[in-house]
């Protein structure tokens, strides 16, 4: 057997999403039965201060000789860095995810990946001229559970998928919690609201299983109608979506499929924490798949076919980890002791894109991140949301 190839990476950003994925990144990959690649930390920049990026590498335990920036454009430059994990807030994604590709760098860049259609097509073709990897890094995507459900879908158990119901909602008190407006779930120029932070993953869902799982030289994008409420305080962002979709298929695929992507950030999945009722329906003819919340980081699965057989999986995340709970931007959530976070199978699809040469995510390329940056455009065309022209722009460089 070969020994591991040894990824370098750049962290851009030290908040909170940051901290939790470079601690993953860390964790040694055997742990998870993956032996082709290693992960390292390289540098890490913070757009604050240099004091800050320091004190990040320490935190997350990163080795003693990477190397802290204060500027982000000072950090792009180190030749050091094989890929840089961009993990600002989504109105950033474009301008960070530019001035990384500029600089010749390879990228794994947060979700939402950015806030409409046109900067992610910009994003592609710059990363094609450059030839460089680009992936969104909707984290999920990557866990065994989600290959699972793909896999159970193309084995064709439960027949052509008709319906996807897919939640991911959070109870926040929003006029309470982020009362000054300014966190980036409602704040207008960090593209706040449901929709791009959370509705995602309900998007994810729904694209993941009706619309990878087809050929695709004959997948075609869904028709979309959307409810839309705006948060009360500013009216600038969502605080509750709901997208009813329609994707063509042939008669010979099971014909049309329909889907409902709901998000909110003032009602839950299900009330007090519990995991009791699927966040995730995914219905076909011979039977049913249902995921568990949360849609973002499940952990459990059910098959249920007409002929009777249930079948319960648990998908517990591997560890190391202390088990403290995950990361979810305003608070934190259920994770048993010992297990990690889950970030660490994206990164090892990055590693091995890398290493093999591929310069798009196996599971969900670029043309589909773009489909999905275009039904949310669509779907805020519906709502009348628009973010300020700064965010919106595809004009590069332009400063936030
Ligand atoms: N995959 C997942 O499970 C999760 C993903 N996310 C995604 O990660 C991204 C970041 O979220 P999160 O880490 O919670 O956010 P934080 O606010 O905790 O961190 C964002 C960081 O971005 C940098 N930054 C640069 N400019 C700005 C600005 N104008 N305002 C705020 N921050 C700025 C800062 O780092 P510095 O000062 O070092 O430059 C800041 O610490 C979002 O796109 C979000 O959707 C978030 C939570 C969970
Ligand atoms: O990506 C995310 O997943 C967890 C959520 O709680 C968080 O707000 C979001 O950014």
């Amino acid at each position: 057997m070969s020994s591991p190839k040894t990824i370098h990476w750049g962290i851009l950003a030290t908040g909170g999403i940051a901290i939790t994925f470079t601690k993953d990144l860390l964790v040694d990959p055997t742990t998870r039965g993956v032996t082709h690649v290693k992960h390292t930390v390289v540098a890490a920049a913070s757009s604050s201060s240099k004091s800050r990026a320091e004190q990040f590498l320490k935190d997350t335990g990163c080795p003693s000789d990477a190397k802290a920036y204060g500027s982000y454009e000072e950090f792009v430059k180190d030749p050091n860095i094989d890929i840089i994990y961009i993990a600002t807030p989504h109105s950033h994604h474009y301008q960070n995810a530019m001035l990384c590709l500029e600089a010749g760098k390879n990228v794994l860049c947060e979700k939402a990946f950015t806030v409409n259609a046109a900067q992610a097509r910009a994003l592609a073709e710059k990363a094609k001229e450059k030839d460089l990897f680009l992936m969104e890094a909707v984290w999920t995507r990557y866990f065994p559970l989600s290959i699972y459900v793909r896999d159970l879908i193309t084995s064709g158990c439960i027949g052509p998928v008709a319906r996807v119901l897919a939640d991911n909602s959070m109870a926040t008190n929003p006029e309470e919690q982020f009362s000054d407006g300014k966190h980036r779930l409602v704040n207008p120029d960090l593209a706040g609201g449901a929709l791009l932070d959370l509705g995602i993953y309900s998007l994810t869902w729904v694209f993941q299983t009706l619309y990878h799982t087809q050929p695709a030289d004959t997948r075609k994008p869904p028709q979309v109608l959307a409810a839309v409420k705006l948060y009360g305080p500013t009216k600038a962002a969502d605080e509750a979506t709901t997208i009813a979709l329609n994707f063509p298929r042939s008669a010979e695929a099971g014909g049309d499929a329909h889907a409902i992507a709901s998000t909110s950030l003032r009602v839950p999945t299900i009330p007090g924490g519990k995991d009791d009722v699927p966040s995730i329906r995914i219905q076909g003819p011979k039977g049913e798949i249902q995921v568990f919340p949360p849609a973002f980081r499940p952990t459990r699965t059910r098959l249920v076919l007409k002929d009777g057989t249930v079948e319960d999986k648990q998908w517990p995340q591997p560890g190391p980890g202390k088990g403290s709970g995950w990361y979810n931007g305003f608070g934190s959530g259920k994770q048993s002791e010992g297990e990690g976070q889950g970030m660490f199978w994206e990164a090892d699809e990055a590693a091995t894109a890398l290493l093999e040469g591929r310069k798009e995510g196996k599971y969900e390329g670029l043309e589909e991140s773009i489909l999905i940056m275009e039904v949310m455009d669509e779907v805020r065309k519906q709502g009348g949301l628009k973010y300020p022209e700064k965010i919106e722009t595809t004009k590069y460089p332009t400063p936030l």
